[in-house]
């Protein structure tokens, strides 16, 4: 393929294979399914081994790197790791055979921006690449030349080098005023990541407005996002602010995006595009500037071939895309997380204990952790709350550890197999959960209503329910 010079409106992506049957979906993938602006133009480098791509490395200038793991000579990973050593800015994206698993959690942990698998699948392919082209862009755009750590935040918590590229691409995200999507399994972060992209970018001093997809029902869901005018249906008896209004000017963060009802997920494309929105009800356009974070446990890919999701929207979406891996994927987070939640539950209940033994650690570690972060906060509240002495111990955790599967398991009187402690916990759990819910049923999920009938002040209600209800997802 011709080397052309190098402007700012030429793409450039070095593929790393030696399979000419894999090159060649690749070079069809990118011809055709790769959506790109009128006036941008994508260059591909092939080598056929590592070493031939460190060299195309040290010649050029190289945007994007698509590797195969299996080499002859230098691997992938291995290759993955002196990029990463020369600068932090050039996405990798790393190819494995179906099956291979392992390999792409490893290389994930090496710092890969992401990883295809083989056979190829061309939209899930060109999704990716790109996603990866536009993160590019924005490091090459704003970040210096850099070799390295990353900054980290207090806030999110994690020494894994999936974790300090998350830490990176939020430190990106907030600097554009790009739509950004987040993608994890649920209790990875994904909240507190989009809080961490607000409180950087420049729409800091305005709202953070969290709008959860999953909550509206299909009637309402329009006039919820929207607001309605006066008399725009029965019962419309005065105007309503919309959620999206409420967010102008700071941050709106939509949860859960792959549930938004089709109907809508136009609408919102058009805020998106034209940066309007109107109310129900209403003949004018409303000016709407926000930053838009988006969020999805789903593979959206799977939805736009099931005709489930559009993919303008998801395209549009897609542009930055922030990947938070699952924790069992990240275990080098968990010993820093626990303590990290330890000492957080020692402050809150005024404990002391201050020493989480290695072997609860161990335990701790090897835990697959289905709940993620979310859950290994949970056992650690617990952990503290039963904790006698001043350590918690290998039985402590283990004992938390079935007790969690137990749980999710546990229906009508399971608890009575449990140890006193542990039963009682799990029956008062139970109880605050059903009794917060039909208390929000009662008042069609007004909280303030709902605190005022259960004697609560609203917020200590309101952190029953984040506790409680929540963890139900
Ligand atoms: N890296 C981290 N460091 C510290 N705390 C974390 C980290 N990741 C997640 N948490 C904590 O775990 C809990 C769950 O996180 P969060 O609500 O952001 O997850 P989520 O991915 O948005 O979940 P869901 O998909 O269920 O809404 C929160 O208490 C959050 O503060």
């Amino acid at each position: 393929m011709s080397i052309k010079p190098v402007t700012d409106k030429i793409f450039t992506i070095l593929l790393v294979e030696d399979n000419g049957g894999d090159v060649e979906v690749f070079l069809r993938t990118v011809e055709a399914e790769l959506p790109r602006e009128a006036d941008e133009q994508v260059d591909l480098v092939i080598a056929a081994r590592a070493e031939g791509a460190l060299k195309v490395l040290e010649d050029r200038r190289i945007d994007l790197v698509i590797t195969e793991v299996r080499l002859p000579g230098m691997s992938g990973i291995e290759l993955l790791q002196r990029i990463q050593a020369r600068d932090r800015r050039i996405p990798v994206i790393v190819i494995s055979r179906v099956g291979t698993v392992d390999t792409a959690v490893e290389a994930m942990r090496c710092g890969a921006f992401d990883y295809v698998t083989k056979p190829f699948e061309r939209l899930d392919l060109a999704a990716r690449i790109h996603r990866a082209m536009r993160i590019s862009e924005i490091l090459f755009r704003y970040e210096p030349p850099q070799k390295g750590e990353p900054q980290t935040f207090k806030e999110l918590i994690g020494v894994s080098p999936a974790i300090r590229n998350v830490t990176a691409l939020i430190e990106a995200a907030a600097r554009v005023q790009s739509t950004t999507l987040i993608i994890g399994e649920t209790g990875t972060g994904k909240e507190l990541i989009a809080r961490a992209i607000h409180e950087r970018s420049a729409e800091r001093d305005g709202p953070f407005q969290v709008v959860d997809c999953t909550t509206f029902s299909e009637g309402t869901v329009e006039s919820e996002l929207f607001g309605h005018v006066r008399g725009a249906f029965t019962g419309a008896v005065g105007d309503k602010l919309g959620l999206i209004e409420r967010g102008i000017g700071g941050t709106l963060f939509l949860d859960e995006i792959g549930d938004l009802p089709l109907p809508l997920q136009a609408k919102l494309l058009r805020v998106l595009e034209e940066g309007e929105m109107r109310a129900v009800g209403s003949v004018q356009m409303k000016k709407v500037s926000a930053r838009f974070i988006a969020a999805t446990n789903q593979e959206l890919t799977e939805k736009v071939k099931r005709n489930e999701f559009r993919k303008d929207l998801f395209f549009r979406l897609n542009v930055m895309a922030i990947r938070v891996p699952p924790l069992r994927e990240r275990s080098q987070d968990i010993p820093l997380l626990a303590r990290h939640f330890m000492s957080r539950y020692t402050k809150e209940f005024g404990k002391y204990v201050n020493e989480l033994h290695p072997s609860a650690v161990t335990e701790l570690v090897a835990y697959p952790w289905p709940g993620n972060v979310r859950e290994l906060r949970n056992v650690m509240e617990r952990a503290v709350m039963l904790a006698n002495g001043d350590r918690i111990s290998q039985e402590d955790v283990i004992g938390l550890l079935q007790f969690t599967d137990q749980a999710k398991r546990a229906q009508g009187d399971d608890y009575l197999s449990l140890p006193y402690a542990k039963a009682k916990e799990k029956v008062l759990e139970d109880f605050s959960r059903r009794y917060i819910k039909s208390k929000l049923d009662h008042h069609q999920g007004n909280v303030t209503h709902a605190a005022q009938e259960a004697g609560l002040p609203r917020s200590y209600f309101h952190e029953i329910m984040r506790r409680y209800l929540r963890d139900e997802k």
